[in-house]
């Protein structure tokens, strides 16, 4: 990469681009909506069950003009959704500002384990074990949504919710490769704690991406 290039991906100008898509946002409080997902590469969280390893490493994916991502974007949604890889890892502003300059309603699905850069109207935030969320992160998500893999995770949960503002909505999300084993403890602990809610990998079901 050249000097310049590293440059303008350091001030958010270009990002590592893994792959966009348009489908249904599958998990949480806008499941079943239609976006548009940029998926933006780069991720040092390790999470050994993430179901895009292929996205850690940010050096596979090209460098892209936020000007690009935006042009092409605005053509499929009014909603689009960042993700990752964790976005951020890179600073958003230009992306946000870009997108919201023509008129889209903005998402981000992230760890929370960075600084949170950019403008966002809905903030799914999915708090992991090894690389826990800042606090601005925890002050402005609209959501929380903690997998769950094994038994600990509830805890680990009920300790995440503590931290959220008041307005979050809290969800619990079966870890894929264990849904069989734990749907069922999911299904009994929202009945017992009902401040929690049911989020499925939905897409997984419809077989879309
Ligand atoms: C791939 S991550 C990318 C965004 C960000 N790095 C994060 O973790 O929030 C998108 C969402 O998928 C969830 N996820 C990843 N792998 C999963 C799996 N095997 N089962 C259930 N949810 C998973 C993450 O917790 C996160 O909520
Ligand atoms: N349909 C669909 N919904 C999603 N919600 C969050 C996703 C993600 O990987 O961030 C995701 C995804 O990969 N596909
Ligand atoms: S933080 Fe997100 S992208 Fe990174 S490893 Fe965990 S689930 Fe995967
Ligand atoms: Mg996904």
């Amino acid at each position: 990469m050249t000097q310049e290039v590293q440059n303008l991906v350091n001030q958010g100008k270009m990002l590592p681009l893994m792959e966009e898509f348009y489908t249904i946002q599958g998990e949480g409080f806008h499941k079943g909506t239609a976006a548009y997902f940029v998926r933006i590469g780069g991720c040092d969280v390790g999470c050994h069950w993430c179901d895009v390893k292929e996205s850690w490493i940010a050096q596979l994916h090209p460098p892209t003009e936020t000007e690009k991502i935006v042009a092409n974007a605005k053509q499929y949604s009014k909603t689009i959704v960042v993700t990752g890889g964790e976005p951020l890892t890179w600073d958003m502003t230009e992306l946000t500002k870009q997108l919201k300059a023509e008129g889209m309603s903005i998402h981000i699905e992230t760890s929370g384990a960075y600084e949170l850069t950019g403008e966002w109207d809905w903030i799914c935030l999915s708090p992991k074990k090894m690389k826990l969320p800042t606090q601005g992160v925890y002050d402005k998500a609209n959501e929380l949504k903690c997998i769950i893999y094994n038994k600990d995770d509830f805890r680990f949960a009920e300790e995440q919710a503590e931290k959220v503002n008041g307005d979050c909505i809290l969800y619990l999300q079966p870890e894929w490769s264990k849904r069989d084993k734990v749907v069922p403890m999911i299904v009994d602990y929202v009945m017992a704690n009902p401040k929690w809610k049911v989020s499925l990998q939905t897409h997984k079901y419809l077989n879309i991406p």
